[in-house]
This record gives C-alpha cells, sequence and structure tokens, in this order.
C-alpha cells in the first residue's frame, strides 16, 4: 500500500468522514484491479442491479463474502444467478483496517467480511443513499481506481444539503464511520478520461470494503 511520494493531505469531511488521497500506490491499485477482473467474471460476478420499483442501476456491481442486493444480505446471489458469493479475501479486510487505522490514528480490529464493488462507464452514478442494510456499527473503507469522481457526502438526517463534494481520484481511500456512517452519499459524476494511463482501465471502479 505505498502511496504518493508526496501525497496530498488528508482531510476530514465530516466528523467521522476522512479523504485519504493516495492511500493505495500503482501496485497496490494494479493489483486490487486484476482482482476485481477476476471476481467479475461468473458464477455470482458482475451483474446490473435491478430496483425493487423497477430502475436499475446505472453502475455495475459483485459483491464478495456477503451478497448485498435491494436491501439486504444474502450467502448467494439471489437477484442474479443464485451461485455461492465468493469469498471475502483477508488481506482486503487488511488493506481496511490500514485506512481506518490512517485515518481515525487508532488501531482497527473490525472483522471485516464484505466488499460491495461498483463498475462505473462514463455515464453511470450513484444516487444519494444510505449504506444501512449493514447490522455492525463499523466504518465503510471505500477504495477508488480509474477514473476521478465527484463523491458528495452528506448528512445523516436527509438526502438534501448541506453536503460536500470531494474529487475521489485513483488510489483513494474515504472511510466514513461513527457519527458519519450513516451519511447520505452519492456518485453526481465521474470525470471520464482521468484514469492514470498506466493502469488499463477505463472508466471507474470503486471498492467499498464492511462488516455486514
Ligand atoms: O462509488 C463510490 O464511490 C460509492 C459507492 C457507494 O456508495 C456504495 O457502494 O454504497
Ligand atoms: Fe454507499
Amino acid at each position: 500500500m505505498t502511496g504518493e511520494l508526496f501525497p496530498r493531505p488528508a482531510a476530514q469531511i465530516a466528523p467521522g468522514a476522512v479523504h485519504l488521497p493516495g492511500l493505495l500506490g500503482s501496485e497496490a491499485q494494479r493489483e486490487l484491479l486484476a482482482a476485481c477482473r477476476e471476481w467479475a467474471r461468473p458464477p455470482a460476478g458482475l451483474r446490473t442491479v435491478r430496483m425493487p420499483h423497477g430502475g436499475r442501476m446505472s453502475v455495475r456491481q459483485l459483491s464478495l463474502g456477503w451478497h448485498w442486493y435491494p436491501y439486504g444480505y444474502a450467502r448467494t446471489a439471489v437477484d442474479g444467478d443464485g451461485a455461492p458469493v465468493k469469498p471475502f479475501p483477508p488481506w482486503l479486510g487488511e488493506w481496511a483496517r490500514e485506512a481506518v487505522t490512517a485515518a481515525y490514528g487508532r488501531p482497527d480490529a473490525t472483522g471485516y467480511d464484505v466488499a460491495l464493488v461498483n463498475v462505473y462507464d462514463a455515464a453511470a452514478r450513484m444516487g444519494m443513499h444510505r449504506d444501512s442494510d449493514e447490522r455492525s456499527p463499523a466504518p465503510v473503507v471505500s477504495f477508488s481506481l480509474g477514473d476521478t469522481c465527484v463523491f458528495r457526502f452528506g448528512r445523516p438526517e436527509g438526502r438534501g444539503r448541506p453536503w460536500t463534494d470531494v474529487e475521489l481520484a485513483c488510489g483513494d481511500a474515504f472511510v466514513f464511520g461513527g457519527p458519519a456512517r450513516l451519511a447520505y452519499h452519492g456518485v453526481p459524476r465521474t470525470r471520464p478520461g482521468t484514469a492514470p494511463p498506466g493502469l488499463g482501465l477505463r472508466g471507474r471502479v470503486n471498492v467499498t470494503v464492511r462488516q455486514h
């Protein structure tokens, strides 16, 4: 996880919400992207998520450890091909604990057991929502690859303003826990063509690590 030579400073966006620019160096980015490409294959691979009221999410998604669907967790891809979910890799839990330690300046012993991988093409976005299907109060740790996006981070009380727009670039981590754990957040747009040329990714991939 060796990051940038001259890292941009970490920034607290709200109490409990910390942006860690460039936490993943180019080697870690390549490793995570290669893993995502393996996980994306069937069974229980990348799918389009259908919402209960008939819409579709514009991102494509897969889960590890526990399968997320709107709105809950299962052991199989209940709204996909029905196959058992792929295992959650222990190294990804270690990366998440390191990010939480960097964000809060204290060790983290959370047993992370879920990752959600979201794949954004140039038109994809994610509406304001809360990550509220987990029983655990542990922080959510997000890792971004490829194109920069606008990550909109609001409050737990409602999906409207005030919010802060943060640019999440390739290699950035974002941790939200404690008072920010149930804050509304979303991705109103990505910035197509901003991925580092060496990575070999068109579009954006985001991995959120959680305890279910
Ligand atoms: O793509 C992102 O940066 C956010 C993803 C997200 O909010 C989620 O998976 O719940
Ligand atoms: Fe989310």
